[in-house]
């Protein structure tokens, strides 16, 4: 079955038409205000993703609003630009047919509350007065385009006899689009699909118009019942970019959107969407608001393809699709990522490695980088790149005569610091104990007490490889003996362990230059 459009021409039943609210429902998200050339911005962004539909404001409500449609409708071209009124507002109606006029294809959207708690208590009308609004509303904004939108407000909480009758009026008075909302986010997808079915069924001229869905998130539902209200006939849905709107949000446009792509296999319908400029979007109207999403967010957060467990890993690493019901470029993502943190395994830590330029490494050498790696993760929230720089090229020196293996610190200002140390000699292990001005001085003591050396400390400084107080600390260490300097690095999460791998790994050094000048030196003489 299709249907004649004012605006889209005949649309085929498979066909969804997306209409997008971010720059007037999502614009009611507390705090989330636009100014005029942040929303002419995003209208440029939606119309490149392909939207069907841009509700651009609600022009009565202020000068601003007013301002914000008149000018997306003169500058977008493509999607339809839609303005929003009360049915029984004074000036509404008048003011949205105004503000779409230089609109290539504008519709008025007007809505008026229909559930008993609504009429009573809010607008104070009789159902009948209600529906006289409903007639004269509709009436009206025909007088200005032929694409015309009515909803009726606290839709999902309507007698249902009752909705038949607003839809029925509205449809005679000119309505093309019947929105039903579920405005306070409180209906569940059977109800979706009881609504839609019914009004389907019973509303005459319910053939020659396009039901719309608009979800609330209250109960984190709202794409749930977009989804139940398309199965049950609705083929407009309303929803927001990043699912920002009013209260708990709306149903987030990209969700839906990927619903549907991913599984045609039961939800067999098409929309206009460009998909891979979902994240693009998205991140825009991040900067725009000043508001990111949460890191978990499906397809747009941080981590919707980001995966850390070693054996997710690993699947990935094999054939992403045993983890990724879609890829990441076809919404915009350049590739998954593989976060290296403590559940990861070898096979992402050596993948890890080759991407950052470390080529094949031999298994021994991976395996004890992988080791420290592990012990990192243990301390450390995130491991960085520059986290695993440190790390690698640590390791790489450690193929040495002196390695670290332990350090015990006693310090505070009530006793002279003690460091317990023991290191690796030649493969043997040997400790030492010393006291010192400080913990650094009396770990690096104890380096001497166990491989005495004239060497001199000539510098000694840290720094942080990243931020946070979780930061892995880099250490500078500059010995000195016989005119020879060398430095040394080390980095650990522990700022005197960094301390002693720097002050190891410069002495490993100097043995090294000691070598080539005088052969005999190589021998330990602690
Ligand atoms: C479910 C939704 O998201 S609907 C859209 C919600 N968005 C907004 O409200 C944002 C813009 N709103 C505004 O700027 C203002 O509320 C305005 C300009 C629309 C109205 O401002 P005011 O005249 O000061 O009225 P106020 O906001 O205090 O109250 C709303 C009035 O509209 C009436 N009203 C609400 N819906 C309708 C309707 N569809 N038809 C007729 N009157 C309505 C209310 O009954 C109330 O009337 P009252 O003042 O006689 O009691
Ligand atoms: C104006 C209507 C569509 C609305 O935003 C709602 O009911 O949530």
């Amino acid at each position: 079955m299709t249907i004649d459009h004012p605006s889209f021409g005949r649309i085929d039943d498979d066909r969804v038409i997306i209409f997008d609210t971010t720059l007037r429902d999502g614009e009611q998200s507390p705090g989330f205000s636009m100014n005029l050339a942040e929303k002419l911005r995003m209208a440029e962004a939606l119309a490149e993703l392909g939207v069907d539909v841009i509700e651009a404001g609600f022009p009565v409500a202020s000068k601003g609003d007013f301002e914000s449609v008149h000018q997306v409708a003169s500058t977008i071209r493509g999607p339809v630009v839609c303005a929003l009124a009360r049915s029984g507002g004074k000036n509404d109606i008048a003011s949205a047919g105004e503000a779409i006029r230089p609109a290539e294809r504008g519709r008025i959207h007007n809505f008026i509350s229909t559930s008993p708690l609504h009429m009573k208590y809010k607008l104070r009308m009789e159902p009948e007065t209600v529906l006289e609004l409903i007639t004269a509303g509709n009436k009206a904004a025909r007088q200005f385009t032929d694409d015309v939108e009515w909803s009726a407000e606290d839709g999902s909480r309507t007698d249902p006899d009752f909705l038949c009758r607003c839809v029925e009026a509205a449809i005679k008075a000119g309505a093309t689009t019947i929105n039903i909302p579920d405005t306070v986010g409180y209906a569940t997808p059977e109800d979706m699909a009881r609504i839609f079915a019914d009004l389907k069924a019973r509303v005459p001229g319910a053939d020659r118009v396009i039901f719309s869905a608009h979800n609330h998130n209250d109960l984190g539902l709202a794409v749930a019942n977009t989804i139940a209200a398309l199965a049950a006939g609705a083929r407009q849905i309303e929803c927001t970019i990043n699912g920002i709107g009013e209260r708990a949000g709306n149903a987030a446009l990209e969700e839906i959107v990927m619903a549907l792509r991913t599984r045609q296999d039961v939800l067999p319908y098409k929309t206009g969407i460009q998909t891979q400029n979902l994240l693009r979007t998205s991140r825009m109207l991040a900067t725009i608001t000043g508001f990111d999403v949460q890191p978990n967010k499906a397809i747009v957060g941080r981590n919707a393809f980001a995966h850390e467990s070693g054996i997710h890993q690993d699947g990935v690493l094999k054939n992403a699709a045993t983890y990724e019901i879609m890829t990441p470029e076809s919404v915009g993502w350049t590739r998954s990522s593989l976060v290296l943190g403590k559940h990861s395994g070898r096979a992402a830590f050596r993948d890890k490695l080759k991407a950052m330029g470390y080529g094949e490494m031999d298994e021994a050498h991976l395996n004890d980088a992988f080791a420290r790696f592990k012990d990192l993760a243990d301390r450390k929230k995130v491991v960085y790149d520059e986290d695993l720089v440190a790390l690698v090229d640590d390791e790489a020196r450690d193929h040495a005569r002196i390695r670290f293996i332990s350090l015990d610190i006693e310090a505070g200002s009530r006793r002279p610091a003690r460091a317990e140390l023991t290191l690796e000699v030649d493969g043997e292990a040997r400790s030492g104990e010393a006291n010192g001005q400080g913990p650094v001085d009396a770990a690096f003591n104890a380096v001497r007490a166990i491989f005495p050396h004239e060497a001199t400390l000539q510098l000694y400084s840290v720094g942080a490889v990243t931020e946070g107080s979780d930061a892995q600390a880099r250490t500078t260490v500059r010995l000195e003996e016989d005119g020879k300097l060398v430095d040394g690095q080390g980095a650990d999460s522990d700022t005197l362990v960094s301390a002693v791998r720097a002050y190891v790994h410069a002495l490993n050094k100097l043995l090294v230059k000691r070598a080539r000048t005088e052969p005999e030196a190589l021998s330990v003489t602690a």
